[in-house]
């Protein structure tokens, strides 16, 4: 298995793995066992939150782990509730202590909620935690094209990735784009659908045609457009399966049948009007 995952350098020269592993609706106990296992197969970035409840179980494979500090790739995201100056610089604190880390690696909103009207207050908390050196890089989540300008028209630091939900039913092109014009990287949650394409007969004979599974020929898509991705699993068979995307490339032509399963197929909730 080829296990060298690339790097994406993000807009403030950090470098991040451009496949990691992520936890969400896993139990706390159940994280710590999922992300020992991640880290042993070879994962270096992990992508967890606050509203998981699972940042000290991630904390735990990780310092049971071994593995240098600087070696890894940590996230974490500041819940809707904790919107605002110094309800963020607290969440953060909260979360480190959580994880039992001194930094973090990157830090997200998580969601715009443009209900409460609090996000820009929360950005310039996250600047100050760029600025004390406590995050690495900084960035947001959900955010579409008209809060990203928001941000930008502070006129501080723009956010250096924005995560949104992207896999083939949803494919976000427009908020791609606009990352993409402004420097920001795109990075895909639900990567996988949560595997509500994975039996789709298009993505099945592409994957049967490069010996793959249907989840592997997905992944495969991701990166070749250069996304950052965060596929989660608690099965062991499958945190090793997504790691070993590196060695066949999909023809211009699988892409395209892949980029043709577009159907507005959103899983989660709509960032306009999710505020939590
Ligand atoms: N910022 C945000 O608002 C959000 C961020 N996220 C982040 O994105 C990450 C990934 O998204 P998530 O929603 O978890 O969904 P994914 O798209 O990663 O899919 C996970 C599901 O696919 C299954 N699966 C994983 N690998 C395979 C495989 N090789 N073959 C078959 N099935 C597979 C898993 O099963 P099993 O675990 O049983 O093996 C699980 O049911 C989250 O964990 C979280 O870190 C997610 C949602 C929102
Ligand atoms: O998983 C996440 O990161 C999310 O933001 C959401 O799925 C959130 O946790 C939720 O449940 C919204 O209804």
């Amino acid at each position: 298995m080829t296990t060298s995952i690339p790097e994406i350098t993000l807009n403030n020269g950090v470098r991040m793995p451009q496949l990691g592993f992520g936890v969400f609706q896993v139990s706390d106990d159940d994280t710590a066992a999922a992300v020992s296992h991640a880290l042993a197969a070879g994962y270096r970035s992990i992508d967890t939150a606050a509203i998981y409840g699972n940042e000290a179980g991630t904390g735990r494979a990780i310092a049971e782990s071994g593995i240098d500090r600087e070696e890894l790739f940590i996230t974490s995201k500041l819940w809707v509730a904790d919107l605002g100056y110094d309800a963020t610089l607290a969440a953060f604190d909260a979360s480190l202590d959580k994880l039992g880390l001194d930094y973090l690696d990157l830090y997200l909103i998580h969601w715009p909620a443009p209900a409460a009207g609090l996000y820009l207050e929360s950005w310039r908390a996250l600047e100050h935690l760029l600025a004390s050196g406590k995050a690495r890089a900084i960035g947001v989540s959900n955010f579409l094209p008209e809060h990203l300008q928001k941000i930008i028209d502070l006129g501080g630091t723009v956010p250096a990735i924005n995560q949104i939900e992207l896999h083939p039913a949803l494919q976000q092109r427009d908020i791609a784009d606009f990352n993409a014009a402004h420097g920001i990287a795109t990075e895909a949650w639900s990567p996988l659908a949560q595997g509500a394409v994975l039996a789709d007969p298009a993505v099945t004979g592409i994957a049967a045609r490069h010996g793959v599974s249907a989840a592997q020929a997905i992944l495969r898509w991701h990166l070749q457009q250069g996304r950052i991705i965060i596929p989660k699993s608690v099965t062991p068979r499958r945190i090793r399966e997504n790691l070993d995307v590196f060695g066949f490339d999909l023809t211009a032509d699988e892409l395209s049948v892949i980029d043709g399963l577009e159907r507005d197929g959103r899983t989660g909730p709509h960032p306009a009007e999710f505020n939590g």
